[in-house]
């Protein structure tokens, strides 16, 4: 594979996504046949009137004015037709691109050591995916358009004369040579104007997410001007893309004008050997035989912009995924959660996290996971997520390496009430029914009352109905976490584990859901990772995990 190839290859492949397509793909092509042949004809039945009505063949000149009036409204029609297609075929395409980069991000989220902004891939998901519009409603088929029509122009002017084409062809080579001379500095500035656009799409998002602290700190008046100084660099590339294009534009609207007059010129000194009253005939098929490759010259003018696009694309959708699907998934089996010298780290040169971690929850059992902060507990409760696979090691329920589960079977096996607890939009209730958004009222209402989220102590009166604003403002702490927990009580999994999920409670409420765990501990393992004296003490073992190594230290 050539340089040029490699570098153009996220454009590429991203081509084919047409094919799915096919049936719209071909009416746009058709209907911009059309649009350009009706455009072709209505110039030059114009000035074929123009040139009748000069010579007083008033006879020929009605009809042909009839024709000219009936091929614009044609044109009119077939021009809104194209339009609508070619926006139809490049919105669907835009529509399975968006599909795939949210499957890709979910497939490789959390990352484990390539983080990525989320405001970044939003700009993907939004900006860059959009910038595609271009590449399907307006090139691939308005391509091969083009030179359809090209060849169908010089077929008309050898017939006018032969002369004529050296009047157009020059500027033919000028406007096809423009987009080559200055694809170096259009792809850089395209490439330039993708990355301030999604810099400040990802500080804009992180600005939002972040306004509490940025207030709290005292930060916001200097984040405000760092934003301004991202939409001025932002600004500066949109300059610097407007000024390369514009140039070009300029001489590619100059190379027309120069063939059209040329050709005017040409055709009424009777040098091209045809009849000087077609000279208006003439003109207008040499700009019209331009119209196409200026065209062409005008989509690669967003070269830069589309391939800049393409590669952030290309990117996420080759991330190679966190962990593989199994190719011969096992069913799930009852019995222990299991972890057999596991080792870990989050970058492959980075510190050990998890150093040989073993230790066996059977069913019946409250397991309390302890020790300092930094030691290893949240990862060992991602690993028992399989949200990443052990570096070394294995991890297993009832016998089943995790890695040989379904991503379904395993959502089911095992749920965690997370350390940082983020709720949808929505009430209470939809964010309780969340994983089993069929569950039955009866059911909802039995895992949140088991949450006490029901309870007038929750502080909560309209219970499930009670809005809730993106990620969970507008509830407290401990309002968040008996959500979550109501949440993971609802899946019912054999495999429940609380990743210091009862901190934000008071004491009293704690005691409460230590009773519930316990009521239905029974046939279930159940891991804790708490920091509080009280917690460990309703727990039936301890394990206490500090720099990544694990000690059992018994019962409480
Ligand atoms: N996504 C990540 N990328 C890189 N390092 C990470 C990541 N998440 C955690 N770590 C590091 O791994 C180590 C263990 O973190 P972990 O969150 O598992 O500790 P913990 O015992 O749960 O701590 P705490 O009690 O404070 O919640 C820490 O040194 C932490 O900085």
């Amino acid at each position: 594979m050539t340089a040029d190839h490699a570098a153009h290859a996220p454009l590429l492949r991203l081509l084919p996504h047409v094919t799915r397509h096919r049936g719209t793909f071909w009416w746009t092509l058709l209907s911009g046949l059309f649009v350009q042949l009706g455009l072709l004809t209505l110039g030059l039945l114009g000035a074929l009137t123009l040139s009748l009505a000069v010579r007083g063949e008033r006879a020929a000149v009605v009809p042909l004015t009839a024709g000219l009036l009936l091929t614009a409204v044609l044109c009119a029609l077939v021009t809104w037709r194209e339009s609508y297609v070619a926006h139809d075929l490049a919105y669907r395409i835009l529509a399975d691109l968006r599909d795939r980069v949210f499957t890709a991000s979910r497939r490789s989220l959390p990352a484990r050591h390539r983080p990525r902004h989320s405001g970044d891939l939003g700009a993907v998901a939004l900006s860059d995916v959009e910038t595609l519009e271009w590449l399907y409603a307006h090139t691939a088929a308005q391509a091969l358009v083009s030179t359809v029509l090209l060849t169908v122009t010089i077929w008309l002017s050898l017939l006018l004369s032969p002369w004529l084409l050296l009047a157009w062809g020059p500027a033919l080579l000028v406007i096809a040579a423009l987009p080559w001379l200055t694809g170096g500095a259009a792809a850089r500035r395209g490439a330039e104007l993708t990355a301030a656009n999604a810099a400040l799409q990802a500080d804009i998002v992180e600005t939002v997410a972040g306004m509490r602290e940025l207030a709290g700190a005292g930060a916001l008046d200097r984040r405000r001007t760092e934003l301004a100084e991202g939409t001025r660099a932002l600004t500066r590339a949109q300059r610097r893309i407007a000024a390369v294009n514009g140039a070009e534009t300029a001489v590619a609207d100059l190379a027309v004008a120069a063939a059209g007059a040329a050709a005017l010129g040409m055709t009424a000194a009777g040098v091209a050997g045809s009849d000087p009253a077609l000279a208006p005939v003439a003109f207008a098929l040499a700009t019209v035989a331009l119209g196409p490759i200026a065209q062409i010259s005008a989509l690669l003018r967003n070269f830069g912009t589309l391939l800049a696009a393409a590669r952030r694309i290309d990117a996420v959708l080759t991330m190679p995924p966190a962990t593989a699907e199994p190719v011969a998934p096992l069913p799930p089996a009852p019995g222990p959660l299991v972890f057999d010298r596991v080792t870990f780290r989050y970058h492959p040169t980075g510190p050990l996290v998890l150093d040989e971690v073993s230790f066996t929850a059977r069913p019946g059992e409250i397991v309390a996971l302890v020790g300092p902060s930094g030691g290893g507990k949240s990862t060992c409760v991602s690993l028992a997520l399989r949200m990443w696979d052990p570096d070394s090691g294995t991890i297993t329920l009832g016998g089943v390496d995790l890695s040989r589960l379904a991503d379904a079977d395993l959502r089911a096996a095992v749920t965690a009430v997370p350390q940082r607890i983020d709720l949808l939009a929505g009430t209470v209730g939809d964010n309780v029914r969340l994983a089993v958004p069929d569950a039955s009222p009866e059911r909802v209402h039995a895992a949140a009352s088991a949450a006490g989220l029901l309870a007038p102590a929750s502080g909560l009166p309209l219970g499930l109905d009670t809005p809730v604003a993106e990620r969970g403002t507008g509830l407290s702490g401990g309002q968040r976490a008996r959500v979550a927990l109501a949440r993971a009580l609802l899946v019912d999994a054999p495999v429940l584990i609380l990743d210091e999920a009862l901190a934000a409670l008071d004491a009293h409420a704690e005691a409460a859901l230590h009773a519930v765990l316990r009521e239905r501990a029974a046939d279930r393992i159940t891991l804790v990772v708490t920091h509080r004296a009280s917690t460990v003490r309703a727990a039936d073992r301890v394990l206490e995990l500090r720099s990544g190594r694990l000690r059992p230290i018994g019962p409480p």
